[in-house]
């Protein structure tokens, strides 16, 4: 409990070595800004305001900067010295390091080991199969068999729930080797589980009090889900189990394969987290984009015009097909993320400047700096065409030793899934939604995007009001 009291302020400000790093006051003077800052999921606000108003490197918590300066960020993910810091131990589950939480460099390069191999290009492409099924193909069937009944040949629907039913789907063919079937019974109840466990770790760990009795209480809202996605998850594995017992087939599912050696407890938390590190973030980069085609109409013309270019209308994008033919919109994909970067207001890093001293990695200010991006705040996707420049300073998914595992998969289902709804459908803003589009402009005289809130994931506040679209079957 000593870390989480505030030592002397004058010392603080007057004789910290962080005294002329730009900042503010109540920043150098206490921990509880930035608590603030993320229980209120206001990070990626606070880091592009905090950016533009202080610089590159500026007091984030009284021992802690945040940086948003390409070279910086370089230097700290190229560098071992920099670990993961004691905030992550929040998503430790079951008391236990997991891939995503591992702070112990040894523990990290054993779980590299075993479970690298699921992430790379060749195993994601034998699973392609499954990736395409649940993926694009399934949310066909659900728009088709709802157009099917529609008299007037369009259809609402709310991208925000069917993104992450698709992505939950395909988190369950890889990890379990099962399918959850999410999108065909239209069911989110696992999805609102997953959302409310990621809020329940992400408050363990921004409010380091909340792991404490009686402060902990104050979570069982969202502890009660977290324990029901807990059992499923054991019972999805114990399924897995059975099956395998009475002879099924060889696994190619992520965390029972011949070379994953875990045990139990291991193999519950690593699978809990594959589902939570990878189905929301992965859904939020459609649900962004879609909604960036919306206020960019130019670019969704252009897109769609790419896309249909360069398919017959009954053609199935694989992956390679997209990467190989479709840059702009990989550009897009790319514009995306770094306009509205999915993960992480700001990652703790530990002990430099002087020791002791946390680097947090603010991914809005490095994905807005106006030395790297001309016209930041503005969604242009050919600044990613043909500019491997732009590239380098790409850091949705981190990067260095603990760049994100799970890139290559979402680049499979990112691709799949608006190529083939970018060629199949028409999509536009529901008439009621008055109060956004390309005409209504935020502070930067840019298209004003829907609120969002980061809990660990950009997500938006309102998501039931502001993710609608309407489709139709391609003109
Ligand atoms: C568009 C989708 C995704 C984005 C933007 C994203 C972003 C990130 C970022 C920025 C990090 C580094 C976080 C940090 O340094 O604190 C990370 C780590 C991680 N991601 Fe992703 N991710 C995505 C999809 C996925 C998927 C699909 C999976 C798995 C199925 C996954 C699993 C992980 C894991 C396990 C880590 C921790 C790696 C480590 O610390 O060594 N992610 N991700």
């Amino acid at each position: 409990m000593s870390r989480l009291q505030d030592p002397d302020s004058s010392t603080r400000c007057f004789l910290s070595p962080l005294r002329n790093i730009p900042g503010p006051l109540t920043a150098r003077l206490t921990n509880r800004r930035a608590e603030v800052i993320s229980a209120t999921g206001n990070a990626i606000k606070c880091g592009e305001r905090d950016s533009i108003k202080y610089g590159d490197i500026y007091i984030y918590k009284p021992n802690a900067v945040s940086i948003s300066n390409p070279s910086d960020w370089k230097m700290v993910l190229g560098s071992l010295k920099f670990l993961k810091s004691d905030y992550y131990s929040g998503i430790d589950l079951f008391d236990i390091q997991n891939t995503l939480s591992g702070r112990d460099p040894k523990f990290v390069s054993v779980r590299k080991r075993q479970l690298g191999p699921y992430f790379a290009y060749g195993y994601l492409v034998k699973m392609e199969p499954t990736i395409l099924r649940c993926g694009i193909k399934s949310l066909k069937n659900a728009w088709d068999a709802q157009l099917a009944r529609s008299p007037t040949g369009e259809i609402e629907i709310n991208y925000s729930r069917d993104y992450i039913l698709a992505t939950m789907d395909t988190i369950g063919g890889l990890v379990y080797g099962q399918d959850f079937n999410c999108v065909k019974n239209r069911d989110n109840t696992l999805a609102q589980q997953l959302l409310c466990s990621i809020k329940f770790q992400a408050a363990r760990s921004m409010i380091p009090i909340t792991r404490y009795y009686p402060f902990s209480k104050l979570l069982a809202p969202l502890e009660r889900p977290f324990r029901k996605y807990e059992r499923f998850c054991r019972a999805a594995i114990a399924k897995r189990r059975a099956y395998l017992a009475e002879g099924g087939d060889k696994p190619a599912d992520l965390l029972q394969g011949s070379k994953v050696r875990m045990d139990e407890t291991q193999i519950v938390s690593e699978s809990m987290v594959m589902m939570a590190a990878g189905a929301d973030t992965t859904s939020n980069t459609l649900l962004w984009t879609t909604h960036l085609f919306m206020l960019y109409p130019a670019v969704y013309v252009r897109v769609c015009n790419e896309v249909r270019e360069k398919f017959a209308p009954d053609h199935l994008i694989t992956y390679h097909e997209a990467k190989a033919h479709l840059p702009y919109l990989e550009a897009c994909i790319f514009e995306t993320m770094r306009l509205c970067p999915i993960a992480g207001g700001q990652a703790p890093r530990g002990h430099f400047l002087p020791a002791g001293t946390e680097v947090y990695l603010n991914f809005r200010g490095v994905h807005t700096n106006r030395k790297t991006w001309a016209d930041p705040f503005r969604f242009v996707p050919e600044r990613f065409l043909d500019n491997d420049e732009s590239k380098r300073n790409f850091y949705a998914f981190g990067g260095g030793a603990r760049t994100c595992p799970g890139r290559n998969l979402s680049w499979v289902e990112l691709f799949t899934i608006m190529a083939n709804m970018l060629k199949d459908y028409e999509l536009r803003m529901p008439d009621d939604l008055t109060y956004l589009g390309p005409e209504i402009v935020d502070e930067h005289g840019c298209p004003k995007k829907m609120d969002s809130k980061s809990f660990f994931v950009n997500t938006p506040i309102y998501p039931d009001r502001d993710c609608r679209m309407v489709l139709s079957k391609r003109v």
